[in-house]
This record gives structure tokens, C-alpha cells and sequence, in this order.
């Protein structure tokens, strides 16, 4: 049985540890699927390459209110799909090959791997390998709902709803989370009539409360959204796929040609059988300390499959502690989770960071807001927009952001110094006082978001 001194299981983050420093260990690293994991290959990689399409293919229609008749003549989806996967899938076969031919210290194994015992893999290849440490990168996957006669319908996930062979006309897309609100912009901007099915009364409901009704109340403008829905059964149909579902009307049908499932991800703790050598939460992520150890000592893990974030942001800041911390075992250091941001790259765009009014509310923390619609700083005039706006929340006794949060034109991008803000400590009035902000940019939305928190 070939021994190891460090086996890494999964290829996205996990596959960015081996370094110069490992040069003379021995390494496996397995993999079951695809060489670099989720974010490259189904995930933020390929989904904002559409997104950005899609706000091409969106903008004839935004710009008549400016006085621009333009029109949208055609989306030629072969083409679109086949720029953003004949991209990535060299990037991928690349990585493979890179590590499986020309690292002369990593063995890649091509399986799915098990756990046998805490220092015992079957590698899913038929070869079982030992090691004295482990890392489990091996992420995360979409959940199933629990809906009758679902499997008979040919549904799509995440993982498959990017390569289809044709634009579907319709699309049903049952969830509301992030993968849901991006994936009803792309579609419906490329001319799909779309259909969103919820739980709850609001799309995006772990936001901040007037983050999430604000995003609804745009929604329902572009989409046709049915919120408090429980769908009981699924059939497949001679052009696609009707849901039954129970809403406070009583029962009704849906029908689309395509059928999208995004109701969250699983950790694939238990495709690993995990629970074999480390400790599980209950919902089957793998238990981690700060230093990302796991209840055993020479096993680390990283990422979806651990992390209470599934981004991957925090998966490539996970791999490098765990990176640092295989080095260096003993000047260890902690992950930084105090300050996660995350976009939901839909449109409008939402970005946030830190508490929401809701988290502040139940955690009894005193706390003051303030809000600034991009509809009163200049740059939201020229793109006459009439929805978006940032909120803020302090402490107003120190003057500390607690939380900031963006729904509006290039969120993601315009949260960024708030987020640099919270995370080194600066306090709202010396950020807002302290520097120029370059006028008339978006922002600006920032800068008076920040002179108006009530702070004295
Ligand atoms: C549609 C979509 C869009 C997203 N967009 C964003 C975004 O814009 N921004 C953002 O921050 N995050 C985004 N995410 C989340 C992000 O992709 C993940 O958080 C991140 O990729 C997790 O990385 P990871 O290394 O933990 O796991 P992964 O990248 O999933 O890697 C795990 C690897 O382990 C392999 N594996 C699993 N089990 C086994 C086994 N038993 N044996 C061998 N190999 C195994 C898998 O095949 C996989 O390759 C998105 C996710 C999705 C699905
Ligand atoms: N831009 C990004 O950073 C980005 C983009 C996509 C995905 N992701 C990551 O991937 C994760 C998974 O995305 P997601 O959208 O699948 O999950 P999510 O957790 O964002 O949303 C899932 C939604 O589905 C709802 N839901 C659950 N069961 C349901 C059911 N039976 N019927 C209807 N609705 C149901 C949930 O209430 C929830 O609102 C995200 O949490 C996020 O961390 C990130």
C-alpha cells in the first residue's frame, strides 16, 4: 500500500496547496470529477461570464428611458455557450495535466474517494493509500427537493442548465436563493420567459429584510414569481415539465420547456464517507476549529465541505491557512471569518457585508442605519436609476460599521471600500471626512450613505 505525507482530496481550493515548500513530500491528490472543482467549472467562473452576457443582451432594453432606441436582434446561445466552456475547459484540462504530468511529486488519482479509516483511502481506483495528513477540500453539491416524480422530469442543476444544447423558451426555476436570482436574469435577459418558485414571501430572504423586499418588488416586474409556493408534484410533458403546487390560493400549475432546481447544496461529506474519520455537524459539514484542524489533528478541511460559507472566496482564504498551517505546524494560524462579503451577481446586483438590521435586532446590539438611493448622487441620475440603494449599519458609540449592505448597479464593486473598512477598523466619519471621493463616480453612494448613519 503506497504511504503519502499529505493526500488532498478535491481539486478547487484544495488544489492550490502543494507549493515549492511541499516540493520534497510526497503528495496525492484525488479527485472524482472535473480538475479545479465548482467555481471554475460550474460555478462563479462560467455563471458571471453568462451574467455578463446577459446584461449585454439586457441593455437595449434599459436604455429607452435615456432616450436610446436600441433593440435586442438575437441571442445566439451555441455561441454564447461555447466562448465561456471553450475558455474554462482548457483551463481545467490544463491544471489536470500540470499536475498529473509535471509535478514530479504529486500523484493524481482519477476516482471517488473513501474513507476507511482516519489515515486510510480507498482511492476510488482501486489502489487504498495511507498518509500522515489529510486535507478534505471536497466541497459541496446541489440538494434534491423532496418533490414526487421529480426524477422523471430530466431536471437541471447548476452543474447542467449552463450547457444546454438549445435556449429553452420557458424556465421554471424552483428555489430563490443566489443560484435562483442569477440564473432568472441570464435566462430572462437572453429572452426566456422565467418562472420562480419560492418558499417564503421573498426572494433572497437571508439578506437584510429591505434588501430582500426591494429585490422581490423588482423581480415581480421582469419575472413571474410566485412566493409561499410548495410544489407537491412534478410531471414531464410532450414540450417539458408541469409542477403542481399549494400556495394561499389553493392549487395551481406551472408548465416551461426547461425545469431549473437550486435549492441549496449539500457538503459531499457523505460520498467520502467522512463520519469514518473525522467529526460531522448534523448537516453533514465537517467539524473545524479556527485553524481549520478537524477532530482529528493531521486532518484539516477547507471550503464547502466544512465552512458555514459556501464561497469561494473563503475557500481560497481556508486553503492558504491550511496551506500555512501544513508548513508551519507549529506557529499555526487562525482563518479570518469576521468580515465575509458576498454579491449576488443578478440584476440589480446585491452585495453585503456584516450584520443585517435583522442580525443586530436579535443579537440586542445598539446599532444606527442610514440609507442613500443611487437615484440622489449624480452618477445615479445619468443611469436614471430608481431602485437601488445602500444601507448601512453602526455602532454608535464607536462609530464602527456592523454591517453594509448594496442592492444596485455594481454592488459587488462599489462595497468594496466599506468592506476594507470593517475589516482594518475604520470608523464611518473618518472614512467618509478622511479622503476625497472622486466625483461624480457611483461611490458617491458610499461617501453620503456614510455622512448620513445619525452618529454625532
Ligand atoms: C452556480 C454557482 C455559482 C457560484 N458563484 C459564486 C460566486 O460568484 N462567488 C463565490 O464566491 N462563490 C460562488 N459559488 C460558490 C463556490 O463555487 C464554492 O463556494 C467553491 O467553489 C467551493 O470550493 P471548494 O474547494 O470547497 O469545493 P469544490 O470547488 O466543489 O471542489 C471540491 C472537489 O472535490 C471533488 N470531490 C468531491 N467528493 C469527492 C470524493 N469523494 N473523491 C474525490 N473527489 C471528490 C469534487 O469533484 C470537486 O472537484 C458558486 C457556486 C455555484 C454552484
Ligand atoms: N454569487 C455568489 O457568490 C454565489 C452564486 C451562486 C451560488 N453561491 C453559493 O452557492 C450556495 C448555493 O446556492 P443556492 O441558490 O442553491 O442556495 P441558497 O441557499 O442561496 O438558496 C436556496 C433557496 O432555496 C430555498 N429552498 C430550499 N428548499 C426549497 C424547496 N423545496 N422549494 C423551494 N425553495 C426551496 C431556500 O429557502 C433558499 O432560499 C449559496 O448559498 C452560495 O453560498 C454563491
Amino acid at each position: 500500500m503506497r504511504h503519502f505525507d499529505l493526500v488532498i482530496i478535491g481539486t478547487g481550493s484544495g488544489n492550490s496547496i502543494p507549493n515549492d515548500a511541499m516540493a520534497g513530500w510526497q503528495i496525492a491528490i484525488l479527485e472524482k470529477g472535473t480538475f479545479g472543482g465548482t467555481c471554475l467549472n460550474v460555478g462563479c467562473i462560467p455563471t458571471k461570464m453568462f451574467v455578463h452576457t446577459a446584461d449585454q443582451a439586457a441593455a437595449p432594453a434599459n436604455a429607452e428611458k435615456l432616450g436610446v432606441d436600441a433593440h435586442l436582434d438575437a441571442v445566439r446561445w451555441p455561441e454564447i455557450r461555447d466562448r465561456i466552456f471553450g475558455r474554462i475547459d482548457p483551463i481545467a484540462e490544463g491544471g489536470r495535466n500540470w499536475r498529473a504530468n509535471e509535478n514530479a511529486n504529486v500523484t493524481v488519482y482519477e476516482g471517488t474517494a473513501k474513507f476507511i479509516d482516519a489515515h486510510t483511502i480507498d482511492t476510488g481506483t482501486g489502489e487504498t493509500i495511507t498518509a500522515d495528513r489529510i486535507v478534505i477540500a471536497a466541497g459541496s453539491r446541489p440538494t434534491t427537493p423532496d418533490i414526487a416524480d421529480l426524477d422523471t422530469t430530466g431536471f437541471h442543476t447548476s452543474d447542467t442548465i449552463m450547457r444546454l444544447d438549445e435556449l429553452p423558451e420557458s424556465l421554471i426555476i424552483v428555489g430563490s436563493g443566489f443560484i435562483a436570482s442569477e440564473f432568472a436574469h441570464v435566462f430572462s435577459s437572453f429572452g426566456v420567459q422565467v418562472t420562480m418558485i419560492a418558499r417564503s414571501n421573498l426572494l433572497l430572504r437571508h439578506e437584510d429584510l429591505e434588501i430582500a423586499e426591494r429585490f422581490t418588488e423588482v423581480a415581480k416586474t421582469k419575472w413571474d414569481v410566485r412566493l409561499q409556493r410548495k410544489t407537491t408534484r412534478a410531471e414531464k410533458t410532450a414540450t417539458g415539465v408541469r409542477l403542481h403546487l399549494e400556495g394561499p390560493d389553493g392549487e395551481e400549475t406551472v408548465e416551461a420547456s426547461q425545469l431549473l432546481i437550486a435549492v441549496g447544496r449539500q457538503p459531499n461529506s457523505d460520498l467520502l464517507d467522512a463520519g469514518k474519520a473525522v467529526e460531522l455537524h448534523e448537516d453533514g459539514r465537517v467539524k473545524v476549529d479556527e485553524f481549520q484542524r478537524t477532530s482529528q489533528p493531521h486532518i484539516l478541511a477547507l471550503g464547502d465541505i466544512s465552512s458555514d460559507y459556501q464561497l469561494k472566496h473563503v475557500a481560497n482564504h481556508e486553503a492558504k491557512v491550511v496551506q500555512h498551517n501544513l508548513l508551519n505546524p507549529d506557529e499555526p494560524i487562525r482563518s479570518d471569518h469576521r468580515f465575509v462579503p458576498a454579491a449576488v451577481f443578478s440584476s440589480p446586483q446585491i452585495a453585503s457585508v456584516g450584520l443585517t438590521e435583522e442580525q443586530a435586532k436579535a443579537r440586542k446590539i445598539r446599532y444606527v442605519t442610514s440609507s442613500q438611493a443611487y437615484a440622489s448622487i449624480a452618477y445615479g441620475w445619468a443611469m436614471e436609476d430608481k431602485t437601488g440603494f445602500a444601507k448601512l449599519i453602526a455602532d454608535p458609540a464607536t462609530g464602527q460599521l456592523l454591517g453594509a449592505h448594496i442592492i444596485g448597479p455594481q454592488a459587488s464593486t462599489v462595497i468594496q471600500p466599506l468592506i476594507q473598512a470593517m475589516s482594518f477598523g475604520l470608523d464611518a466619519k473618518s472614512m467618509a471626512r478622511g479622503q476625497y471621493w472622486i466625483h461624480p463616480a457611483m461611490p458617491e453612494l458610499v461617501e453620503n450613505a456614510l455622512l448620513n448613519l445619525p452618529l454625532d
